[in-house]
């Protein structure tokens, strides 16, 4: 703000207008911000509602980059509310005062017509071509029948009989008792042509005397407005009413400032005693602050850019306000500069958020797209081990089997024995002797006595058997069927009828579900019934046997003894194999399957990073582009051009004296031809701004778009100033030393950017900034992006860029080379071209050549630790380009050989 509202609007006619020209100035930028921001905001949604009908990202990703209801609504009440100015005050005749300084006319009545003890209603000014008054009264309107309105368009002042409630005066019918209520706090609208105001603001007056609750009035004033609330202080101090009504504002909204203003008290019958210089400014400060309404650091000095600073605004405080407007005009466009801050800052926050995602998201796709073909790979092969591990082993051990099956017989015969001889036989009707009635029951006995030996004898085996099958290591199958899980995880919901792990579990346990199974027609069975019928024969006491302990031993040994071990170790190999196999085939043919869903997925993967990649990640790069562009110009204004510095291809490089804070910038116009060059600059400014300020990368301070111009609208993409480029320095020629210096310079540089996972690609000598010290700085980062968003295009400077950058495959080497080729440059301590390159025709055939194998020519005094350096940078096969640790280590090598013996 200027000098020019130095003295009170009051004065002259000519201030009066001046500053009814920069108030309207003030909201005409606040209006035209909000409406850039409500764009903005639609076309963020546009494209977030594309993302989500495009399904380029699973749902749970793509709720989180939402904007949240509340973050919209607030940037449309932003863009569709008029801005309102609350006045409150300790008394009604400070904001009449106020009020009517503030239009430059005596519209409010002021003592001694109204004095402070008058209860006055709430009162709402507003430009309108005809004058009126009318009370609001729960929304609708009524007409006040008064004579004042009658002559409305002739009065200045509105009737006392308007604004207070109840006037002993007044000769309005009374109202009905449940109206009465309603009537008493209806709001007073007047409506005037008053310039000042305009569509875009209003004024509301807070009521003084009425016991209304103060949540009640905020929600009533600052309903359908964007409120900036102003407090008159027009009493030598705040009384214990008005600090609790202040207690009572901050309960009521925690966030909103209150600009409080100070003015002298007018001499009046109310107050007869009091003039300015009692008017202790120091102890009202006190009070404020004891309130925790202002602080003693000064708002202009606070950080500017935290997070805190920018969103929450501070309340202030101006003495002696009515010969003080500059200082009012000031804060009112600082409040709603950050109001609008504030509503652009959501949106780049989901902006930002959003970007973040897509590079999240592209990671996992890609790492999906190079893990999911190894997984199934690892499953196959393994499962292959497995399945041949067990064949071979059922195939080729049966002696071992056969030995399992003795040394098991040996080892549970006694027990086995024991426990048959106590097994229960139910089912089966016993005489009082203990004998069977039948054989039948006689046969159903014995099988009882068989099943269940047999069935001990089986899970003997089984355990011996898992023993030995070494390849059935808890480490192996774990990982074989985590890697199985993974896979069948990333199978669609629906797709998941038949599962290889189940079959894979099969595999498993089939290696230990032997089954010693007798059929009765088996010889086996036969013998069983001999022994029998010949161990009956021996009890000499009845052809009926007891089934006692001694009956269930005998069976029990007579079905072990007779057990063939060389028969049943043939028997389980022969099962082993058949179940092995069979269970091999399904896996198979189950992994073959999910091998198919996966391919179709990876597919429908790649086609999906695509999209991220080269449609969405543009578009909201574009998007936040914008936003913070806005901000920035919000914040700090148009940057002013200086000097022409330099052209690129992409734009004009001016000076720019200082902006934001910062002194000796650079300003780099660009004007976008088409969507292809906004989205290549948006995502450059996107991940330039990204990186944390680095000494060997140069600073990118902010960004503006120009809107002025209706033609083009340029991006200023605004940085710090350093001295020159190494083209420039390298044709004025460099010791030795420092063009080393500048080389492990760039190195650090590109360090830095790989450890951010960034591939600068268009590493060149234009590109490598000096300070006054000769210190080097990486710029230009256009073509900067992280290693997941890089579709391998085609990017880079001819003579710079690595033979793969054609096969579309490439990754962060591709500086490497370009650094062999700018060492080449720094070596040969001059601009010319290789002649190797020279001699090319056109790029076609330098590109052709470079892919052949040429590379610059070594000159005469390079050395050859330098020389060794940049044939190895710029090696055909990427992989056996060095790292640059590497090469850092050999340049400080070199380096510390320049340094002098002391
Ligand atoms: N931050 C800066 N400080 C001082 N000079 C600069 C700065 N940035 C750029 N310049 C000067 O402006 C010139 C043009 O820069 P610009 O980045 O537009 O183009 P370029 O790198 O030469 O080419 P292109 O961008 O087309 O690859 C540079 O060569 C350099 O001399």
């Amino acid at each position: 703000m200027t000098d020019k509202f130095k003295t009170s609007i009051t004065n002259t006619n000519s201030n009066s207008s001046l500053f009814t020209q920069e108030f309207a100035k003030i909201i005409r930028r606040y209006k035209r911000f909000c409406v850039y921001i409500k764009r903005l905001l639609e076309e963020t949604n546009r494209s977030y509602n594309e993302i989500n009908d495009k399904r380029v990202l699973v749902s749970e990703k793509f709720s989180e980059i939402k904007l949240s209801e509340v973050n919209r609504e607030f940037i449309e009440n932003l863009s569709s509310r008029p801005v309102a100015l609350i006045i409150c005050s300790q008394t009604y005749n400070g904001k009449a005062r106020f009020v009517n300084e503030l239009l430059n006319e005596t519209l409010l009545p002021e003592s001694p017509i109204i004095k402070n003890n008058d209860i006055v209603r709430m009162i709402r000014i507003k430009h309108h071509v005809t004058t009126g008054v009318g009370l609001n009264i729960s929304g609708s309107f009524e007409l006040v029948d008064t004579g004042g309105v009658q002559t409305a368009a002739s009065w200045s002042t509105v009737p006392r009989e308007d604004i207070i409630v109840n006037d002993e005066k007044d000769c309005r019918p009374h109202r009905i008792d449940e109206d009465n209520d309603q009537y008493e706090t209806a709001l007073l609208e007047i409506r005037k042509p008053l310039i000042l105001l305009g569509n875009d603001l209003q004024i509301l007056i807070t009521p003084s005397n009425q016991k209304l609750h103060i949540k009640q009035i905020y929600s009533q004033i600052t309903e359908g407005t964007t409120p900036i609330f102003v407090y008159i202080i027009d009493q030598k101090k705040l009384s214990d009413n008005d600090l609790e009504d202040l207690r009572l504002f901050r309960t009521v909204t925690t966030n909103e400032p209150i600009l409080f203003i100070r003015i002298d008290q007018k001499n009046s019958p109310d107050n007869p005693s009091l003039n300015i210089d009692e008017t202790p400014c120091v102890q009202i400060f006190k009070q404020l602050f004891d309130l925790g309404f202002v602080s003693l650091v000064p708002t202009e000095s606070c950080d500017e850019t935290s997070e805190a600073s920018s969103t929450q605004f501070q309340s202030d405080i101006i003495d002696n306000g009515l010969s003080n407007f500059p200082l009012f005009l000031n804060y009112i466009r600082k409040h709603l500069d950050r109001l609008a801050i504030r509503a652009v800052s959501n949106l780049q926050c989901s902006q930002e958020l959003c970007l973040d995602i897509f590079n999240d998201s592209a990671f996992e796709m890609a790492r999906d797209m190079l893990i999911t073909p190894k997984r199934l790979n690892y499953t196959r092969e393994k499962e292959k081990e497995l399945y041949e591990s067990l064949i071979s082993l059922t195939n080729s051990k049966q002696n071992e089997i056969q030995k399992l099956i003795l040394e098991a017989i040996g080892e549970i015969q006694e027990r086995l024995i024991d426990q048959a001889c106590s097994l229960e036989i139910s089912g089966i009707e016993l005489t009082d002797q203990l004998t069977v009635k039948t054989t039948r029951d006689l046969k159903k006995c014995t099988n009882v006595i068989q099943d269940f030996v047999l069935e001990r004898f089986n899970k003997a085996i089984a355990e011996k058997l898992v023993c030995s099958v070494s390849i059935l290591h808890e480490d192996y199958v774990g990982t074989l069927t985590r890697c199985l899980s993974n896979l069948e995880r990333n199978q669609d919901d629906d797709d998941r009828s038949t599962s290889a792990s189940e079959a894979l579990q099969e595999i498993l346990q089939s290696a230990y579900q032997v089954n010693i199974s007798v059929p009765t027609n088996s010889n086996f069975f036969k013998i069983l019934i001999d022994k029998m019928k010949e161990l009956f024969r021996t009890f000499s006491w009845s052809n009926c046997p007891r089934i006692d302990p001694d009956f269930k031993r005998s069976v029990a040994s007579t079905i072990l003894q007779n057990l063939s071990e060389a028969k049943l170790a043939k028997g389980v190999c022969a099962q082993l194999n058949d179940r092995i196999r069979m269970s091999h085939e399904n896996f198979d043919t189950l992994l073959k399957q999910l091998e198919h869903r996966h391919s179709d997925r990876l597919k429908s993967t790649e086609d999906k990073q695509q999209r991220v990649r080269k449609e969405f990640t543009p578009k909201i790069a574009r998007h936040l582009l914008e936003s913070t562009s806005l901000k920035d110009l919000i914040e700090y204004g148009l940057p002013k051009l200086g000097r022409e510095l330099g052209r690129g291809q992409y734009g004009v490089v001016y000076e720019c004296e200082s902006w934001a804070n910062q002194r000796l910038c650079v300003l780099k116009s660009v004007v976008p031809p088409d969507d292809r060059h906004w989205n290549d600059l948006a995502l450059e400014f996107h991940y330039l701004r990204r990186i944390p300020e680095h000494p060997r990368v140069v600073k990118l301070i902010g960004s503006v778009i120009d809107y002025s111009n209706r033609d083009q609208t340029p991006v200023l993409l605004v940085m710090e100033r350093l001295k020159r480029d190494l083209h420039a320095a390298l044709k004025h020629k460099l010791p030795f030393q420092t063009r080393i210096q500048i080389s492990l310079d760039v190195i650090e540089g590109l360090r830095y950017l790989h450890g951010l996972g960034l591939v600068h690609r268009d590493i060149k000598l234009k590109n490598v900034l000096l300070d006054s010290f000769d210190h080097a700085r990486l710029t230009d980062l256009g073509f900067c992006k992280p290693e997941v968003m890089m579709s391998g295009s085609l990017v880079g400077t001819p003579i710079h860029m690595a033979p793969e950058l054609f096969t579309s495959k490439y990754d962060h080497t591709v500086d490497i080379y370009a650094f062999g080729i700018l060492f080449w440059y720094i070596c040969s301590n001059c601009v010319k071209l290789p002649s190797n390159f020279d001699i090319c025709p056109s790029k076609d055939v330098l590109w052709s050549r470079v892919k052949q194998g040429v590379r610059p020519e070594r000159l005469s005094f390079f050395t050859d630790e330098c020389w060794e350096i940049m044939i190895k940078c710029w090696q055909p096969q990427p992989s056996r380009r060095p790292y640059l640790g590497e090469v850092q280590e050999k340049l400080e090598d070199i380096f510390s050989k320049t340094i002098p013996n002391v």
